[in-house]
């Protein structure tokens, strides 16, 4: 039977430039005659909202979804995705198109829609090939017993707080108009340093229980990016079935702070004092203070945090 494939596409991302991405992969899905559908986003809620309908149709069992979005918008997804059907492995496949794109960068994939979308169409057409298989973050909040997931990492703390203050402000519009990600403009970042206080927090692995009280950036990961293309945990292997962490003391001064970044260009920031680094199968965080948290780029808001995490694997094409 013929493959029919399901877009989502997220208008918003790249600061609004995703539509005139998808009219391209329409002019090509038309002139192969492909049989897809379309549906264009309202706000991430709606996506959810709508996917819940899809995935209860019946008609739509064997149709392939495809995302064409940001690393939020994949978030979403997946986890509306595993809401809703949390025992059916349905594989999702996925033209970056956003402007941080760690999780393409994380698995070596360029971004180039039109090339994305062929492979995508290629791979899903032939009975030969299997879906590829990645990890994906699991964070369960220990105060609701509510499972969520990431595709790239959770933070509390520094990288939070920068995701909340370009959310909030026009920064992010230029930041994509110069290329550039979020993290990795130097600027912001210092900008951050005066708002960013230190908290303690308490963490538990299979090794011990430890606590830290001055932490300043908490980077819960699948892979080594953040923050649109930081390679900050270059050691981080994203097949592994492992969560990684890298919690960062805040610096005492502006010299320590700047050997720090220096340090992350030299890709060996977890050799740093006051730099914790954690690669393990489970791991339990808890924060005491109120503080910015996010995952994949979207604000978790202002809170304290009770979370355990592990990994899953799910299936993808890319
Ligand atoms: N119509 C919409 N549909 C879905 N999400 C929307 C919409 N309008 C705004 N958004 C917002 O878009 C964000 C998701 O964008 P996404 O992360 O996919 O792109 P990006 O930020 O450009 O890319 P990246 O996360 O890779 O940096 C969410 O914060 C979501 O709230």
């Amino acid at each position: 039977m013929e493959q029919k494939y399901q877009f989502i596409i997220n208008p918003a991302a790249r600061s609004g430039k995703n539509l005139t991405t998808w009219h391209t992969l329409q002019e090509e899905l038309q002139k192969h005659s492909v049989n897809f559908e379309q549906y264009i986003s309202k706000s991430s809620y709606e996506i959810t909202k709508w996917l819940r309908r899809f995935l209860r149709d019946p008609n739509e069992v064997k149709t392939q979804i495809v995302v064409l979005g940001g690393d939020g918008t994949l978030n979403i997804v997946i986890n509306s995705v595993l809401q809703y059907q949390p025992n059916i492995m349905r594989p999702i496949a996925y033209i970056p198109a956003g402007s941080g794109n760690d999780f393409a960068r994380a698995h070596g994939i360029e971004i180039d829609p039109l090339a994305s979308l062929r492979r995508i169409l290629r791979q899903t057409q032939d009975p030969q090939q299997l879906p590829f298989q990645a990890d994906i973050g699991v964070y369960t909040d220990q105060r609701n017993s509510q499972t969520r997931y990431f595709v790239n990492n959770l933070g509390i703390g520094l990288d939070a707080t920068v995701v909340s203050l370009t959310n909030h402000s026009s920064a992010k519009v230029w930041l994509n108009k110069l290329g550039l990600g979020t993290l990795s403009y130097g600027a912001l970042l210092m900008k951050t340093l005066s708002q960013q206080d230190s908290f303690p927090v308490n963490i538990k692995t299979a090794q011990g229980t430890e606590r830290i009280g001055d932490a300043y950036l908490t980077t819960i990961s699948n892979h080594p990016y953040f923050g649109g293309g930081v390679n900050i945990m270059p050691d981080a292997d994203p097949y592994d079935g492992k969560i990684d962490m890298i919690l960062v003391e805040k610096p005492q001064n502006q010299r320590q702070f700047l050997k720090l970044i220096k340090s992350v260009a030299k890709h060996n920031l977890m050799n740093q004092p006051g730099v914790h680094r954690y690669t393990v199968d489970r791991l339990e965080l808890e924060t005491e203070r109120l503080e910015n948290g996010q995952t994949d780029g979207e604000e978790l808001g202002v809170h304290t945090y009770h979370f355990v995490f592990t990994t899953r694997q799910y299936d993808f094409w890319l």
